[in-house]
């Protein structure tokens, strides 16, 4: 549903994306973890069709990014990215009415429910948190009908109890629609609990990809941090191969 393949990006002198393959299934949430400038924001922007890969090429719910009939099909695709700057002058209700407004959707209700902004969602986005600014924007896009969501560290800055739901939230989204996600995150005991399979990126490359227990498995690691750590420091020792999904 959601597929990278041997996709490669240049920046100027620097290659970002070394031949990436990637892919998430319908109903599966596919961890993106990788350290600073690994690649991962580049990778998440050319599945959404926002960049356009030097070679290689994305997939999105059948169809190829660089196809026309990619924009017909950009009404089931919801992207978070690592930053997003909700209109401040809006409130948080009438952000939502914004996004729903542009996938053709009125799904409000449910929106201001799963953000759990309670009365705060009427005030203007200018006085919220990070947390709550996140929280308003992701609860905006569960509720669109994306069939495809590629959500770039959805809990940056988001507290424990409300990073907890939210997780649920996503992980009951992706197995109650059939919908398939790549998440990107930072924090491993999230992804080890969200995702169903992560790819490990390090300098544009995926050094190994499973399930968490597949690659807790391969490099004898008690948990998911661990064995992400090994798995960079064997890539760059020349490392073992990665296992199959
Ligand atoms: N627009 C751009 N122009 C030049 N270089 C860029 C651009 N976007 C990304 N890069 C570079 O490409 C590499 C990959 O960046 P990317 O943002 O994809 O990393 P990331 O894995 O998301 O990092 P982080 O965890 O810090 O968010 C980095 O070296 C970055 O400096």
């Amino acid at each position: 549903m959601i597929r990278a393949v041997g996709v490669r990006k240049r920046f100027g002198r620097l290659e970002a994306l070394k031949g990436v393959d990637l892919e998430a299934r319908a109903g599966e949430v596919v961890g993106l973890v990788g350290p600073n400038g690994a690649g991962k924001t580049t990778t998440l922007r050319v599945l959404a069709g926002l960049l356009k890969p030097d070679g290689g090429y994305a997939e999105v719910l059948g169809v190829r990014t660089d196809s026309p009939e990619f924009q017909k099909r950009r009404r089931y695709l919801a992207y978070l990215p690592e930053e997003v700057l909700p209109y401040d002058n809006l409130t948080g209700r009438q952000f939502i009415e914004f996004i729903h407004g542009l996938y053709g959707v009125d799904n409000v209700r449910e929106a201001v429910e799963i953000s759990g902004l309670g009365p705060r969602v009427d005030d203007k986005v200018k006085t919220y948190s990070k947390g709550m600014r996140r929280r308003l924007v992701v609860a905006a896009l569960l509720t669109v009908g994306a069939l495809a969501l590629l959500l770039d560290e959805p809990t940056a800055g988001v507290d424990v109890v409300h990073a907890v739901e939210m997780r649920r939230l996503v992980k009951n989204y992706a197995k109650s629609r059939g919908a398939a996600v790549v998440y990107s995150s930072h924090n491993m005991l999230e992804v080890e609990s969200v995702c169903d399979r992560v790819y490990f990126i390090d300098k544009g490359v995926v050094i190994a990809h499973g399930t968490p227990k597949q690659l807790m498995e391969l490099y004898g690691a008690s948990d998911l941090e661990e064995a992400f750590v090994r798995a960079l420091g064997s890539a760059g020792g020349g490392g073992p191969a990665p296992p199959s999904p």
